[in-house]
């Protein structure tokens, strides 16, 4: 469904070199790795937000970068790590902005995407806040709605940077769960970032390793989270133990 073949790009600094990765309809991918290790560039770079050095991206067989800003919006939608307006837009048409694409310069939303943008709001459990400032939102809350902004279009791919970013742990296991619930049910392909490789390990299909802007390995989870593979790409010492038909990932640590 969504190939990457041969991202690279550069910063001066630093660059990404070669990334190679595939992802089938309603898979979730997670691009998993140290601080500074490329996921975020990764990803700005397959969304189009950054320019890779050439065309690299393939969506059902089309170079997604190629295609008009409409066309690519109605395919792939972006959340950000975190989105901060300036004004205390409502929540409902800071959702609406999602089909900013789709409205020419001086159309105004009609109803019809006022309707569109409750249904996504809906979706996520948050249709009670469409009234609300933007501004005076949770951190979590905000994370659903900036989801909610993204399917708005309807898109087949959804990516997204860090959605556990600043939040709690239930809403960690609540945003997962939905990610993974519209993967299933809506047959949303999904890349996005983490942190934690328990969450990687859970809610993920494959995971993409990364370091100093590389794939170190990429596959299903249980063939990469191995605790030589981990070992090497956070440079701590790792026991992987299994429940479940998870894999339960933790430090080796004298001090406990
Ligand atoms: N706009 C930029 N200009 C120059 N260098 C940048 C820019 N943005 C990021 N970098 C550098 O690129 C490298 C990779 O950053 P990136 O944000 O992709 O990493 P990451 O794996 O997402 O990190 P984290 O897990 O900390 O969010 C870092 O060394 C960072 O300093």
């Amino acid at each position: 469904m969504l190939k990457v073949k041969g991202l690279s790009f550069s910063y001066g600094d630093f660059s990404v070199e070669n990334v190679c990765f595939e992802v089938k309809e309603g898979e979730i991918l997670t691009l998993l790795g140290p601080n500074g290790s490329g996921k975020t560039t990764i990803l700005k770079n397959v969304y189009g937000l950054l320019k890779p050095k050439k065309k690299c991206v393939f969506i059902d067989g089309r170079d997604f970068h190629s295609l008009s800003l409409k066309e690519r919006a109605k395919l792939a939608g972006y959340v950000p790590q975190s989105h901060y307006p300036p004004f205390p837009y409502t929540v409902l048409d800071v959702v609406v902005m999602g089909l900013a694409s789709q409205l020419s310069v001086f159309e105004s939303p009609k109803d019809e995407h006022y309707e569109k943008a409750l249904e996504k709001l809906r979706l996520l459990g948050m249709e009670s806040f469409k009234d609300r400032p933007y501004t005076q939102l949770s951190g979590g809350q905000l994370q659903l709605v900036l989801i909610a902004r993204a399917l708005v279009q309807e898109p087949k791919v959804l990516l997204l940077d860090e959605p556990t970013a600043h939040l709690d742990f239930k809403n960690q296991v609540k945003i997962l769960g939905i990610i993974k619930k519209l993967a299933r049910e809506e047959r949303i392909t999904a890349i996005l970032t983490l942190h934690d490789p328990n969450l990687a390990s859970i809610y993920s299909d494959k995971i993409a390793l990364v370091k100093e802007g590389r794939i170190r390995a990429v596959g299903e989870s249980s063939e990469i989270l191995r605790e030589e593979i981990l070992e090497e790409v956070y440079g701590v010492p790792i026991h992987i133990l299994e429940f479940n038909g998870f894999r339960v990932i933790m430090p080796k640590t004298e001090v406990v």
